[in-house]
């Protein structure tokens, strides 16, 4: 009887395995930072070759770790930094350019010309999404204009498109399988998320020929088998989703109202909706949260593009920290920011205000301003940020949230997590595991091969670590959201 699920989380700064046993507990972990490519001013690349390396490398350390078979695995799930989008050579699986990563701002002048045309009502009507660089379509588009013979190649079937969950199938079956599942799908810009099927409206808009789109499947569902070679034998590839999605499931958001925000190198807050699709009138995204059980199930998205990201920041360029949890320290040794406020716009702001052109701003600043009190304006921003999206959420869905369930690398700093619920007014809930991208995947690669029996048999695995609630009078929560509100609007429009 196999004694794990190993779940491949490939995230934009590393790639990730864990193997969980059926408790939902964490028996090895195994992870590699990867190169972040800067080509110019507001573009990101990741090289696709590097990202399936580090992949492959980390599961087989994983497997090491513990001294386990591919028949100790009874299904692998993938879960993956969303939108980021390679093309590769059909014949060669060789990519024909870097991967566009979710934060690259190339195409943001191009969705200008589209909006002019108001053809961004077109795309929220159907997928759900805000027309923006962020998504996979145009940076698709960019590549077949760019490389050259791209286009003719991809219009005679040579060329194929995938996101990196598509692209890691494909290796790890050695070029068997083109799929991607619902959520991944709901992702491109390309799907409409109300007949789900790829739009053929769109596609003609965009100029990008249908046959280099993956076949689009459920979350959880066999998609095929490692190639023995890889692993050591052949594994069942038993689930797949964006990581946000993922998350989700793994914080057991499974009925509709529920709610989680994952904190990693951006913020992305889900709640579920269930089978009804909610059109936001405040900036937040529809999505495809699975296909499960022969359906799909939705949720409201706000995404924020810059949170731990903006840790990094002060670690290796600003020099500042040492290490991410340092942060911790610094922003509790003084007793407010002194007046600081930090807007992370490095790549435009996402949710709520959707702006391309906004830029990182620090508004505040005078002679006694100490890195102390910029390290804490810093950390403050991921949970304002968070405040903007959970408001624009609740006028949304008309539900106000008791809790909001927690994950990702920066939730595991108190300070952060503290200031969240204090500024929400909204309690925190911290869960003993923290790592639910990657248990989401399990989750999913499982069921489909009935390792757990349903949704009931997961949900008795989810446990409280620790929960933070608010202490900070409503007075002084205003005071310091009216400082936020004046410093986004000093970042909006600066890059235009
Ligand atoms: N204790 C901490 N305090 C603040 N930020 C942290 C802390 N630990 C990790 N981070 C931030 O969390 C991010 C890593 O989280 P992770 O969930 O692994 O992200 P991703 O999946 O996006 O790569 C990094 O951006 C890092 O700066
Ligand atoms: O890699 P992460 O965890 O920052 O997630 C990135 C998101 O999927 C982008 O939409």
């Amino acid at each position: 009887m196999p004694k794990y699920i190993m779940s491949l989380d490939q995230g934009t700064t590393s790639s990730r395995c864990i193997l969980f046993n059926e408790k939902g507990l964490i028996e090895s972990v195994a992870q590699k930072e990867f190169t972040q490519i800067y080509p110019k001013a507001g573009w990101v690349e990741h090289d696709p070759a590097e990202i399936w390396f580090t992949q492959i490398s980390v599961a087989t350390e994983a497997m090491q770790h513990i001294n386990a078979s591919a028949s100790d695995i009874a299904a692998l799930g993938i879960t993956n930094q969303r939108e980021t989008t390679v093309v590769w050579d059909k014949a060669t699986g060789r990519p024909i350019y870097n991967a566009i990563v979710w934060q690259c701002r190339r195409t943001s002048e191009y969705c200008d010309s589209l909006k002019e045309e108001g053809y961004d009502q077109v795309i929220k009507d159907k997928t759900g999404l805000i027309l923006d660089a962020y998504f996979s379509g145009t940076k698709v588009k960019w590549i077949l204009d760019n490389v050259e013979g791209a286009r003719e190649k991809a219009e005679r079937g040579e060329l194929l498109f995938g996101t990196i969950d598509t692209w890691l199938i494909w290796n790890l079956t050695n070029g068997k399988v083109h799929v991607t599942d619902y959520s991944n799908a709901s992702r491109t810009l390309l799907f409409n998320i109300h007949t789900l099927k790829w739009d053929e409206d769109i596609l003609a808009k965009l100029n990008i020929p249908l046959c280099m789109l993956p076949e689009v499947k459920p979350s959880s569902c066999v998609y095929g088998e490692t190639d023995p070679s890889l692993l050591g034998g052949a594994i069942p590839i038993g689930g797949a989703a964006g990581d946000q999605q993922a998350a989700l499931f793994g914080q057991v958001c499974h009925k509709p109202g529920t709610a989680k925000n994952t904190y990693g190198t951006g913020c992305f807050l889900l709640m579920n909706t269930g089978e009804q699709a909610i059109t936001s009138k405040n900036g937040l995204l529809t999505t495809i949260a699975w296909g499960l059980d022969g359906k799909v199930e939705y949720a409201l998205e706000g995404s924020i593009f810059i949170a731990g990201a903006a840790i990094q920041w002060l670690r290796d360029e600003l020099r500042m920290i040492d290490h991410a949890s340092h942060t911790e320290t610094y922003a509790k040794s003084v007793p407010d920011t002194n007046g600081v406020y930090v807007v992370p716009a490095f790549t435009g702001l996402g949710a709520p205000y959707w702006d391309q052109y906004a830029r990182g701003t620090v508004v505040g600043l005078t002679r006694g301003v100490k890195k102390e009190h910029f390290i804490r304006a810093t950390l403050e921003s991921l949970a304002y940020q968070t405040y903007d999206v959970l408001k624009a959420m609740q006028e949304d869905s008309g539900i106000e949230l008791k809790a909001l369930k927690v994950d990702g690398g920066a939730c595991a700093n108190n300070f952060l997590m503290q200031f969240q619920s204090d500024i929400l007014g909204v309690q925190v809930d911290r869960p003993e595991i923290i790592e639910t991208t990657a248990l989401g995947a399990a989750y999913l690669a499982g069921l489909a091969v009935g390792y757990w029996k349903d949704k009931e048999d997961i949900s008795k695995n989810w446990a409280l670590s620790k929960s933070f609630v608010p202490k900070m009078t409503t007075e002084k929560c205003d005071e310091l959201l009216v400082g936020w509100h004046k410093a986004v609007k000093c970042s909006l429009g600066w890059a235009k």
